[in-house]
Protein backbone atom coordinates (compact mmCIF):
# COMPACT_ATOMS: atom_id res chain seq x y z
CA UNK A 1 0.00 0.00 0.00
CA UNK A 2 1.17 3.50 -0.88
CA UNK A 3 -0.32 6.22 0.84
CA UNK A 4 0.49 9.85 -0.30
CA UNK A 5 -0.54 12.48 2.39
CA UNK A 6 -0.91 16.30 2.15
CA UNK A 7 1.98 16.69 -0.77
CA UNK A 8 2.42 20.08 -1.16
CA UNK A 9 4.84 21.97 -3.65
CA UNK A 10 6.19 25.02 -4.39
CA UNK A 11 8.11 26.66 -6.82
CA UNK A 12 11.13 29.55 -6.86
CA UNK A 13 9.17 32.28 -5.59
CA UNK A 14 5.73 31.72 -6.03
CA UNK A 15 2.94 32.41 -3.62
CA UNK A 16 0.93 30.10 -4.18
CA UNK A 17 1.52 26.13 -4.53
CA UNK A 18 2.15 24.14 -7.88
CA UNK A 19 0.43 20.97 -5.61
CA UNK A 20 -1.96 21.94 -2.60
CA UNK A 21 -2.47 19.39 -0.36
CA UNK A 22 -2.77 16.02 -2.52
CA UNK A 23 -4.13 13.32 -0.57
CA UNK A 24 -3.93 9.48 -1.96
CA UNK A 25 -4.01 5.94 -1.34
CA UNK A 26 -2.65 2.80 -4.56
CA UNK A 27 -1.85 -0.55 -4.52
CA UNK A 28 0.86 -2.51 -6.42
CA UNK A 29 -1.02 -3.45 -9.74
CA UNK A 30 -2.97 -0.54 -10.72
CA UNK A 31 -3.19 1.47 -13.68
CA UNK A 32 -3.51 5.22 -12.87
CA UNK A 33 -3.89 7.66 -15.49
CA UNK A 34 -3.43 11.20 -14.26
CA UNK A 35 -5.23 13.88 -16.30
CA UNK A 36 -6.12 17.69 -16.18
CA UNK A 37 -5.47 20.61 -18.10
CA UNK A 38 -1.82 22.49 -19.13
CA UNK A 39 -0.12 23.15 -15.75
CA UNK A 40 -2.29 21.89 -13.15
CA UNK A 41 0.58 20.06 -11.77
CA UNK A 42 0.57 16.78 -13.52
CA UNK A 43 4.18 16.65 -14.01
CA UNK A 44 5.12 17.74 -10.54
CA UNK A 45 3.42 15.32 -8.92
CA UNK A 46 5.10 12.44 -11.09
CA UNK A 47 8.57 13.97 -10.34
CA UNK A 48 7.65 14.63 -6.91
CA UNK A 49 6.73 10.72 -6.45
CA UNK A 50 9.89 9.57 -8.39
CA UNK A 51 11.87 11.88 -5.65
CA UNK A 52 13.25 13.80 -8.45
CA UNK A 53 11.40 16.72 -6.91
CA UNK A 54 11.60 17.74 -3.23
CA UNK A 55 8.45 17.72 -0.87
CA UNK A 56 7.81 21.12 0.33
CA UNK A 57 5.32 19.34 2.87
CA UNK A 58 3.90 15.97 3.17
CA UNK A 59 4.34 12.44 3.61
CA UNK A 60 5.08 9.08 1.72
CA UNK A 61 4.41 6.23 3.08
CA UNK A 62 5.21 3.11 0.90
CA UNK A 63 4.65 -0.29 2.53
CA UNK A 64 5.40 1.22 6.09
CA UNK A 65 8.10 3.01 5.37
CA UNK A 66 8.28 6.66 5.22
CA UNK A 67 10.27 7.68 2.53
CA UNK A 68 10.65 10.94 2.79
CA UNK A 69 12.77 10.22 6.52
CA UNK A 70 14.65 7.52 4.34
CA UNK A 71 18.90 8.37 4.28
CA UNK A 72 20.28 9.42 0.97
CA UNK A 73 21.36 5.21 0.22
CA UNK A 74 16.98 4.51 1.15
CA UNK A 75 16.42 7.45 -1.05
CA UNK A 76 18.36 5.93 -3.91
CA UNK A 77 16.30 2.11 -3.65
CA UNK A 78 13.13 3.91 -4.12
CA UNK A 79 14.49 6.16 -6.88
CA UNK A 80 15.56 2.96 -8.70
CA UNK A 81 11.52 1.67 -7.94
CA UNK A 82 10.13 4.72 -9.10
CA UNK A 83 11.30 4.92 -12.33
CA UNK A 84 10.19 8.36 -13.78
CA UNK A 85 9.84 8.20 -17.46
CA UNK A 86 10.08 11.39 -19.56
CA UNK A 87 7.97 12.59 -22.77
CA UNK A 88 10.82 12.00 -25.42
CA UNK A 89 13.57 9.44 -23.07
CA UNK A 90 17.28 9.75 -23.74
CA UNK A 91 18.92 6.97 -25.26
CA UNK A 92 22.97 6.43 -26.76
CA UNK A 93 21.77 6.37 -30.97
CA UNK A 94 24.95 4.76 -31.20
CA UNK A 95 23.88 1.70 -29.57
CA UNK A 96 21.28 -1.00 -30.19
CA UNK A 97 18.43 -1.33 -27.98
CA UNK A 98 19.33 -3.96 -26.19
CA UNK A 99 22.84 -2.25 -25.31
CA UNK A 100 20.57 0.91 -24.01
CA UNK A 101 18.72 -1.21 -21.52
CA UNK A 102 21.39 -3.39 -20.48
CA UNK A 103 24.07 0.04 -19.71
CA UNK A 104 20.86 1.94 -18.20
CA UNK A 105 21.35 5.70 -17.87
CA UNK A 106 22.88 7.64 -15.48
CA UNK A 107 22.41 6.49 -11.99
CA UNK A 108 21.35 3.09 -12.80
CA UNK A 109 24.88 1.92 -13.63
CA UNK A 110 28.33 2.74 -12.93
CA UNK A 111 30.20 5.65 -14.95
CA UNK A 112 32.67 2.86 -16.43
CA UNK A 113 30.22 0.42 -17.15
CA UNK A 114 28.18 3.02 -19.28
CA UNK A 115 31.40 4.19 -20.75
CA UNK A 116 33.09 1.22 -22.02
CA UNK A 117 29.40 -0.87 -22.70
CA UNK A 118 30.37 -3.89 -21.07
CA UNK A 119 27.74 -6.47 -20.59
CA UNK A 120 27.80 -9.36 -18.43
CA UNK A 121 26.16 -13.10 -20.08
CA UNK A 122 23.37 -12.73 -16.87
CA UNK A 123 22.62 -9.04 -18.06
CA UNK A 124 21.65 -10.18 -21.27
CA UNK A 125 19.87 -12.91 -20.98
CA UNK A 126 17.57 -10.54 -18.05
CA UNK A 127 17.22 -7.41 -20.91
CA UNK A 128 16.25 -10.03 -23.55
CA UNK A 129 13.62 -11.38 -21.56
CA UNK A 130 11.95 -8.12 -20.73
CA UNK A 131 12.23 -6.81 -24.14
CA UNK A 132 10.40 -9.41 -25.12
CA UNK A 133 8.09 -9.18 -22.99
CA UNK A 134 7.46 -6.05 -24.25
CA UNK A 135 6.66 -6.97 -27.66
CA UNK A 136 10.14 -6.09 -29.34
CA UNK A 137 12.79 -9.24 -29.48
CA UNK A 138 13.14 -8.45 -33.63
CA UNK A 139 14.28 -5.16 -32.85
CA UNK A 140 16.64 -5.70 -30.08
CA UNK A 141 19.33 -5.58 -31.68
CA UNK A 142 18.56 -2.14 -34.32
CA UNK A 143 20.34 0.95 -33.32
CA UNK A 144 18.09 3.31 -31.35
CA UNK A 145 17.82 6.11 -34.38
CA UNK A 146 16.11 3.04 -36.49
CA UNK A 147 12.95 2.53 -34.30
CA UNK A 148 10.00 4.45 -33.81
CA UNK A 149 8.81 6.36 -31.27
CA UNK A 150 6.33 3.96 -29.73
CA UNK A 151 9.17 1.23 -29.99
CA UNK A 152 11.83 3.68 -27.98
CA UNK A 153 9.24 3.85 -25.41
CA UNK A 154 8.74 0.53 -25.18
CA UNK A 155 12.34 0.64 -24.78
CA UNK A 156 12.35 3.20 -22.16
CA UNK A 157 10.00 0.89 -20.32
CA UNK A 158 12.35 -2.31 -20.82
CA UNK A 159 15.09 0.13 -18.96
CA UNK A 160 13.46 0.70 -16.01
CA UNK A 161 12.28 -2.53 -15.35
CA UNK A 162 15.40 -4.29 -15.73
CA UNK A 163 17.06 -1.74 -13.83
CA UNK A 164 14.61 -2.54 -10.70
CA UNK A 165 11.55 -0.66 -11.53
CA UNK A 166 7.91 -1.34 -9.31
CA UNK A 167 6.49 1.71 -10.23
CA UNK A 168 6.38 3.33 -13.57
CA UNK A 169 5.87 7.10 -13.99
CA UNK A 170 5.34 7.82 -17.35
CA UNK A 171 4.80 11.09 -18.55
CA UNK A 172 2.69 11.69 -21.57
CA UNK A 173 4.57 8.60 -23.21
CA UNK A 174 2.02 8.82 -26.11
CA UNK A 175 2.50 12.43 -27.02
CA UNK A 176 3.29 12.85 -30.58
CA UNK A 177 2.62 9.14 -31.37
CA UNK A 178 0.43 7.42 -34.11
CA UNK A 179 -2.75 5.89 -32.54
CA UNK A 180 -1.91 2.46 -32.99
CA UNK A 181 1.33 3.17 -31.55
CA UNK A 182 -0.11 4.72 -28.44
CA UNK A 183 -2.37 1.88 -28.15
CA UNK A 184 0.34 -0.37 -28.18
CA UNK A 185 2.18 1.27 -25.80
CA UNK A 186 -0.58 1.75 -23.23
CA UNK A 187 -1.73 -1.78 -23.74
CA UNK A 188 1.82 -3.32 -22.57
CA UNK A 189 1.78 -0.71 -19.38
CA UNK A 190 -1.46 -2.38 -18.66
CA UNK A 191 -0.42 -6.10 -19.55
CA UNK A 192 2.55 -4.84 -16.56
CA UNK A 193 0.06 -3.96 -14.38
CA UNK A 194 -2.49 -6.91 -14.58
CA UNK A 195 0.70 -10.00 -15.08
CA UNK A 196 3.45 -8.47 -13.22
CA UNK A 197 1.97 -6.28 -10.27
CA UNK A 198 3.70 -3.28 -11.81
CA UNK A 199 2.12 -0.15 -10.91
CA UNK A 200 1.63 2.81 -13.48
CA UNK A 201 0.65 6.04 -12.86
CA UNK A 202 0.62 8.38 -16.18
CA UNK A 203 -0.50 11.57 -17.65
CA UNK A 204 -2.25 10.53 -21.00
CA UNK A 205 -4.79 12.03 -22.27
CA UNK A 206 -8.94 11.82 -21.02
CA UNK A 207 -10.38 9.43 -24.00
CA UNK A 208 -7.02 7.04 -23.53
CA UNK A 209 -7.35 7.21 -19.69
CA UNK A 210 -10.79 6.54 -19.58
CA UNK A 211 -9.67 3.36 -21.41
CA UNK A 212 -6.59 2.14 -20.18
CA UNK A 213 -7.19 3.47 -16.57
CA UNK A 214 -7.95 1.22 -14.00
CA UNK A 215 -8.33 4.29 -12.30
CA UNK A 216 -8.66 8.16 -12.99
CA UNK A 217 -7.27 10.96 -11.06
CA UNK A 218 -8.36 14.83 -12.06
CA UNK A 219 -5.84 17.62 -11.54
CA UNK A 220 -6.92 21.13 -11.51
CA UNK A 221 -4.96 24.12 -10.29
CA UNK A 222 -2.71 21.54 -8.16
CA UNK A 223 -5.45 19.88 -6.38
CA UNK A 224 -7.24 16.42 -6.81
CA UNK A 225 -10.91 17.14 -8.45
CA UNK A 226 -11.91 13.99 -9.04
CA UNK A 227 -10.20 10.04 -8.18
CA UNK A 228 -12.72 7.83 -9.61
CA UNK A 229 -12.70 3.79 -10.21
CA UNK A 230 -13.55 1.25 -13.10
CA UNK A 231 -15.92 3.32 -14.95
CA UNK A 232 -15.48 6.97 -17.45
CA UNK A 233 -15.87 10.58 -15.98
CA UNK A 234 -19.15 11.97 -15.53
CA UNK A 235 -20.00 15.34 -18.12
CA UNK A 236 -19.93 17.25 -14.59
CA UNK A 237 -16.29 15.50 -13.69
CA UNK A 238 -14.98 16.47 -16.89
CA UNK A 239 -15.93 20.10 -16.72
CA UNK A 240 -13.53 20.27 -13.32
CA UNK A 241 -10.37 19.54 -15.26
N1 LIG B 1 10.82 25.12 -12.79
C1 LIG B 1 9.69 25.82 -12.74
N2 LIG B 1 9.70 27.12 -12.43
C2 LIG B 1 8.56 27.86 -12.32
N3 LIG B 1 7.33 27.34 -12.51
C3 LIG B 1 7.26 26.04 -12.82
C4 LIG B 1 8.42 25.20 -12.96
N4 LIG B 1 8.00 23.94 -13.26
C5 LIG B 1 6.67 23.99 -13.33
N5 LIG B 1 6.21 25.24 -13.08
C6 LIG B 1 4.82 25.68 -13.05
O1 LIG B 1 4.09 24.73 -12.31
C7 LIG B 1 2.81 24.53 -12.88
C8 LIG B 1 2.60 23.05 -13.07
O2 LIG B 1 3.55 22.55 -14.00
P1 LIG B 1 3.50 21.06 -14.50
O3 LIG B 1 4.59 20.91 -15.52
O4 LIG B 1 3.52 20.16 -13.35
O5 LIG B 1 2.06 21.02 -15.20
P2 LIG B 1 1.45 19.93 -16.17
O6 LIG B 1 0.06 19.71 -15.71
O7 LIG B 1 2.35 18.76 -16.29
O8 LIG B 1 1.43 20.75 -17.54
P3 LIG B 1 1.54 20.23 -19.06
O9 LIG B 1 0.32 19.43 -19.33
O10 LIG B 1 1.53 21.51 -19.85
O11 LIG B 1 2.83 19.47 -19.19
C9 LIG B 1 2.78 25.35 -14.17
O12 LIG B 1 2.06 26.51 -13.92
C10 LIG B 1 4.22 25.65 -14.44
O13 LIG B 1 4.34 26.87 -15.10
Amino acid sequence: MITIEHLTKFIGIQKDPILHDVNFQFHKGEMIAIVGSSGSGKSTLLQCLSLNQKWDQGSFNVDGVDVLKLGFMGKQKIKKEWAYLEQSPEFNPKRTALKNVIIGQRGQTPWWRRLSGTVRSDDYMGAMDVIESLGLLEKAHFKMGQLSGGERQRIAISRALVHGAKVILADEPVVGLDPKSAESVLEQLRTLCKEERVTVLTVIPLDLAERYGSRIIGLSKGEIVFDVKGRRLTQREKSLI
